[in-house]
C-alpha cells in the first residue's frame, strides 16, 4: 500500500487508478480537464471517459498537478503519446525524489520518432532509468474497470523496481508479468494500433476472417522486423504486448483504433471519424511515426505504409488492400 499519482484521467488512467485504489492505495488522479476531476469528485464516476463505472472513495481526482504528485511513491503516466513530453515537463519540478515512474502510454512521438521510454529519459535524464517501467498488453479499459480477467506486462531495466511495480498493480483479476525488454514491450504496444486500423478497414470493407488473420500475422512480421532493428528480443513480440495486444485490438469491437479503420472502410473520412470518436486513437499518429521510422531504419513495413497512405495521402482503403495483395511475391 502506498501513495500513488496517476497523470491522465482518460479511460485507461481511470481504469488503472481504480485497480490501484481498490487495492487500498491512496490514489490521486490528475485530470487535464478540470471538469473531469470535478465530475469524479462529485459523482464518483468519469462520465466523459469511462461512463457507468463507480469509482472507489480511495480515488481522488484533481486538476492540481503539484498536489497530485506530492508524496507519491509511484507515478503512473497515462496521457496520449503526443502529450507525454509536455506533461512530463510540467511534472518534473514536483516529482518526489526516489518515486517509481511507470508509463502506460502506447505510441511513438511524431517529430523525434522516440518511444515513450526515450522521451522520458530525454526529459528526466539517465539517472531515472532504473526507476522507469512500462505497462502494456491486451487490456481494454472498460473490461479492466469491471474486473474482467486481464493479463498485462510491466517492463523495466532494473529488476527490483520492476517487481515492485508488478506487485503494486497485481490483483486476482489483473495478472501482471514482468519483462526486462523495454523496447520490445513498447514497440509491440505502439505498433499493434497501426495494424488494428488495417484490420478494422478490412472488416469495414466487408472482407472476412481470412483477411483479418492475414493482416494480424503479416502485421506481426513487420512489427517484429522494426522492433528487432530497434533492439527488441524477438520473443517479446510473441508475448502479451505483441501478439496478445495485436489479436485483441484487431478483433475487439471496443478498440478505438479498429473503429477508425472500420469506419474508413465503410467510406467515412478520417476527420469525420475522429470528430465523433471522443477518445484518442494512437494508431493514427503512430502510423506516421512508424512509417518514418521504417524508412529511416530501412525496414520494410508494407501494412504500415498502406495505413499511412490511407490516413495521410487520401488513398482509398480498398486500393490499399489491392496494392498489398499485389506486391511482389516473397517468402514468409
Ligand atoms: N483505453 C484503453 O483501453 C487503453 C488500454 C491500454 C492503453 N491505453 C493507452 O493509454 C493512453 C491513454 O489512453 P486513454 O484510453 O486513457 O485515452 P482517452 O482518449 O480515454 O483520454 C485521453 C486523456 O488524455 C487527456 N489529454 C488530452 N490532451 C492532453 C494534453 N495535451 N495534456 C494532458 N492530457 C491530455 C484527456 O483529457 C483525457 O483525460 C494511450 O496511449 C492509449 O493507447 C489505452
Ligand atoms: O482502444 P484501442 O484501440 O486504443 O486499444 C486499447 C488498448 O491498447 C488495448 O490493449
Amino acid at each position: 500500500m502506498g501513495d500513488v499519482a496517476v497523470l491522465g484521467a482518460g479511460a485507461w488512467g481511470t481504469a488503472l487508478a481504480k485497480v490501484l485504489a481498490d487495492k487500498g492505495n491512496v490514489t490521486r488522479v490528475w485530470a487535464h480537464q478540470p471538469e473531469v476531476a470535478e465530475n469524479i469528485q462529485r459523482d464518483r464516476v468519469n462520465a466523459r471517459y469511462l461512463p457507468g463505472i463507480e469509482l472507489p472513495g480511495t480515488l481522488h481526482a484533481t486538476a492540481d498537478l503539484e498536489g497530485t504528485l506530492r508524496g507519491a511513491e509511484l507515478v503512473l503516466i497515462v496521457v496520449p503519446s503526443h502529450a507525454l513530453r509536455e506533461v512530463v515537463k510540467k511534472a518534473r519540478p514536483y516529482l518526489p525524489p526516489g518515486a517509481l515512474l511507470c508509463s502506460a502510454t502506447k505510441g511513438i512521438e511524431n517529430e523525434s520518432l522516440m518511444l515513450m521510454s526515450e522521451v522520458l529519459v530525454d526529459e528526466l535524464g539517465t539517472d531515472i532509468v532504473s526507476r522507469l517501467s512500462y505497462l502494456s498488453g491486451p487490456s481494454f479499459a472498460k473490461e479492466v474497470a469491471v474486473g474482467q480477467p486481464t493479463a498485462v506486462v510491466v517492463a523495466g531495466a532494473s529488476e527490483p523496481e520492476t517487481h515492485a511495480v508488478q506487485q503494486m498493480f497485481a490483483t486476482e483479476r489483473f495478472r501482471v508479468y514482468s519483462s526486462h525488454d523495454v523496447v520490445g514491450v513498447e514497440m509491440g504496444g505502439a505498433l499493434k494500433n497501426v495494424v488494428a486500423i488495417a484490420a478494422g478497414a478490412a472488416d469495414g470493407l466487408g472482407f472476412g476472417h481470412n483477411a483479418r488473420a492475414g493482416l494480424i500475422t503479416r502485421g506481426l512480421a513487420e512489427i517484429a522486423r522494426l522492433a528487432i532493428t530497434k533492439g527488441a528480443n524477438p520473443l517479446t513480440v510473441a508475448g502479451l504486448s505483441g501478439m496478445g495486444d495485436l489479436v485483441l485490438t484487431c478483433t475487439g469491437e471496443l478498440s478505438r483504433n479498429r473503429t477508425v479503420g472500420f469506419e474508413m472502410g465503410k467510406g467515412r473520412t478520417l476527420e469525420d471519424v475522429l470528430a465523433s470518436l471522443g477518445h484518442v486513437a494512437e494508431g493514427v499518429k503512430t502510423a506516421k511515426s512508424a512509417y518514418d521510422l521504417g524508412r529511416k531504419l530501412n525496414v520494410e513495413m508494407p501494412i504500415t505504409s498502406e495505413v499511412y497512405r490511407a490516413l495521410y495521402e487520401g488513398k482509398s482503403p480498398r486500393q490499399a488492400v489491392v496494392d498489398l495483395m499485389n506486391r511482389a511475391l516473397t517468402r514468409e
